[in-house]
């Protein structure tokens, strides 16, 4: 298994294929005694929000893990055309409702890749903070526990955390999910207008509007690649319905 990173990299030089932030070959994955993903040949697209879509299980955490760094590939080579390291928001599920964190604390963690846990946050860092929760319209909720917040303004919260990190790699896990219709077309917003400020955005979700708007798209079937291109050309009602279809 390898883990690459190009040193020079520009998304307008396409001379030679189309510009990739994270390329995997013949990529293998999982969790011990458990082969999760297997042989995965696929790009993310720099500059781009790619939708990762499957059923239950097919394996998109895992595949967001492996691009977070978190789980090692167990096979194959994955090459990482960007510096920093990537800003991975989990499931909002997964973060404990009783954790005692204030929604500005949470976000705060976020600088803790740069500062170091529990440090002391410096000017820039709390002004860092400042903007970025006022860009996700959470900044009067600052003093509030995250468990006592709604799940929007949760979500919104966590979001804030990975934007903090400051990296040009955002990887989220089923952002939209539980969410109104109006809190997914608020993220669905954020998360369009930070690709225009050059972030690449990747998430795995079960919404099919969010995945419909997403520049590029890879489906999972328990664990293999089964399409990697265009939404609108992937996800097709009769696509979809297969997709999903009881085996
Ligand atoms: N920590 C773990 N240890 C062992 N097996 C795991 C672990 N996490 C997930 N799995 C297994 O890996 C497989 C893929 O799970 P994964 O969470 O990646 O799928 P998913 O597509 O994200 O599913 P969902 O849509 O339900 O979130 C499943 O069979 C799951 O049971």
């Amino acid at each position: 298994m390898k883990i690459m990173f190009k040193t020079h990299f520009s998304p307008s030089a396409a001379d030679d294929g189309p510009a990739f932030r994270i390329r995997l070959s013949g990529l293998s994955a999982g969790y011990p005694g458990r082969p999760v993903l297997h042989q995965l040949d696929a790009e993310i697209p720099a500059l781009a929000a790619t939708a990762l879509v499957g059923p239950n299980g097919s394996g998109k955490s895992t595949l967001l893990g492996v691009l977070a760094g978190v789980i090692r590939p167990t096979a194959g080579e994955l090459h990482s055309a960007g510096h920093r390291p990537p800003a991975f928001v989990p499931q909002r599920g997964a973060v404990g409702d009783t954790l005692p964190l204030t929604v500005r604390q949470t976000v705060e963690m976020g600088r803790w890749g740069i500062r170091g846990p529990w440090r002391r946050l410096t000017r820039h860092d709390r002004a860092a903070v400042d903007s970025i929760m006022e860009r996700l319209g959470i900044a009067d909720l600052a003093p509030r526990q995250l468990g006592e917040v709604s799940g929007g303004q949760r979500q919104r919260a966590l979001i804030a955390q990975g934007l903090a990190q400051e990296s040009d790699l955002l990887l989220l896990d089923e952002p939209t999910t539980g969410l109104d219709p109006e809190a997914r077309a608020r993220i669905a917003a954020l998360l369009t207008e930070l690709v225009t400020d050059g972030v690449t955005v990747v998430q795995a979700t079960h919404d099919l509007d969010a995945a419909r708007s997403a520049d590029a798209c890879l489906v999972l079937c328990e664990g293999r690649l089964t399409g990697q291109g265009h939404p609108g050309e992937l996800l097709t009602p009769e696509a979809v319905a297969r997709m999903w279809q009881p085996v």
